[in-house]
């Protein structure tokens, strides 16, 4: 299966659909701020002064932009960006104030309003507040002026993190049906192995499909400021394909190379999204809820769900871990411990317990449950 061009191929194969005029712009620590910390304003207002012009353009613009931790830790009199997580979240409180009054004054000077908005994981897995941040972003939206959106740091615990931003910027090209995601960062694409250390690195011009080869091209984050890498940026790429939005990830310098980047003439890598998109309630179900607790299956089963396209029965079921309730989500994975995809459960944890291995014919004489199928293949996702 082809994975991704070869990079004689480029540009001319560029047919990525751009039809949809909101465009998400992630922009990360590296592009905004110095290695010794604290913002580099001239840089910044470049990046705004490029959202201005694509919003003038007709474009729905939202910004997901990194930089408050890198903005703020000099300031607290932290020598580094900090590792400790109360350090970053305080580096964040300071340097969050100073992001935003950079972005504020920029755009205002090219006439154009912004807000801020920010998010933390429970925002996405949590149907209500999901629908709320939605409906406050298609107001701002409506009004003409532009989001931005950061990490809610502050509040933000290991568990409850995106991981990084690059992941938010995904999440919320989701949320909103954006017709692209832009992910700026300091290279110019994805090449075949870091070019910091491999000079034979060659570019990857555009990406159908990823897979893990692909994936083990990517390396860690390039500076002392940047977190997730290109490993990370990649993985948000994924999530917004299934979603149905195809990414950029590159570089934006000069003037104009922003508006290049949402026409697909941009410099650096087009992911394509995937036709058979996944529908609004599977892309919850994949990469938003949080899962109560843990189902093995054996072989058959695990065909049964990935290639047969069929329910899971309680015959397939051989270990139950967490405590968990008919309608929660549960992680399912190979006798293994590998993960397989993930599903909403009709059993409580200990009826399942009580089922686990047994015939439907069994269950049904033994448990009162109201359906037999443990997940039902329309609330079930593959993720291996
Ligand atoms: N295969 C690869 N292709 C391109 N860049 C890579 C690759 N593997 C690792 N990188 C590194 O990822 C870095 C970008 O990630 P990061 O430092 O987290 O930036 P940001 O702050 O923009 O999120 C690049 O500077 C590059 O050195
Ligand atoms: N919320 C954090 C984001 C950290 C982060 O993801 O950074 P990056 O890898 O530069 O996008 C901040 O604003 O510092």
């Amino acid at each position: 299966m082809l994975t991704h061009c070869s990079v004689e191929k480029v540009n001319q194969e560029l047919t990525v659909n751009m039809n949809g005029q909101r465009r998400i712009i992630k922009i990360g620590s590296s592009s905004l701020t110095s290695p010794e910390g604290g913002l580099n304003k001239k840089q910044l207002a470049f990046y705004a002064a490029e959202l201005a012009s694509l919003h003038r353009q007709g474009h729905e613009v939202l910004l997901v932009t990194s930089g408050a931790v890198a903005a703020g830790f000099k300031v607290i009199g932290y020598e580094s960006r900090p590792k400790l997580l109360h350090e970053k979240q305080a580096a964040a409180a300071v340097g969050q104030a100073l992001l935003m009054q950079a972005y504020q004054e920029a755009l205002a000077s090219e006439g154009i309003r912004c807000a801020q908005l920010l998010l933390t994981r429970p925002d996405f897995t949590t149907r209500g507040r999901g629908r709320n941040a939605m409906m406050t972003i298609e107001e701002l939206l409506r009004q003409g002026v532009i989001p931005i959106i950061n990490e809610n740091d502050t509040v933000s615990t290991d568990e409850l993190k995106f991981g990084d931003n690059d992941m938010l910027s995904a999440l919320v090209a989701n949320l909103v049906g954006a017709g692209q995601l832009i992910i700026i960062t300091d290279t110019d694409g994805l090449y075949t192995a870091d070019p910091r250390y491999d000079p034979n690195a060659r570019k990857i011009e555009r990406v159908e499909e990823i897979t893990g080869e692909l994936m083990s091209h990517a390396g860690g984050a390039g500076t002392s400021v940047g977190t997730g890498g290109m490993r990370s940026k990649i993985e948000a790429a994924r999530i917004a394909m299934r979603g149905g939005v195809p990414a950029f990830i590159g570089r934006v310098l000069e003037p104009g190379e922003l508006q290049l980047a949402a026409d697909g003439r941009g410099k650096g890598t087009y992911f394509d999204s995937q036709k058979n998109h996944l529908p609004v309630k599977k892309q919850w179900l994949g990469f938003h809820s949080t899962p109560s607790g843990r189902v093995a299956v054996d072989e058959g089963a695990k065909n049964a769900l990935i290639n047969g396209g069929k329910s899971l029965l309680p015959a397939g079921v051989t270990e139950i871990s967490g405590e968990f309730h008919p309608g929660d989500v549960v992680e399912v994975t190979d006798g293994g411990g590998k993960l397989i995809g993930r599903g909403i459960v009709n059993y409580a944890a200990w009826q399942l317990r009580a089922a686990a291995g047994l015939s439907s014919e069994e269950v049904r004489r033994r448990i009162e449950v109201n359906r037999i199928e443990v997940i039902h293949r329309d609330e079930w996702i593959t993720l291996a």
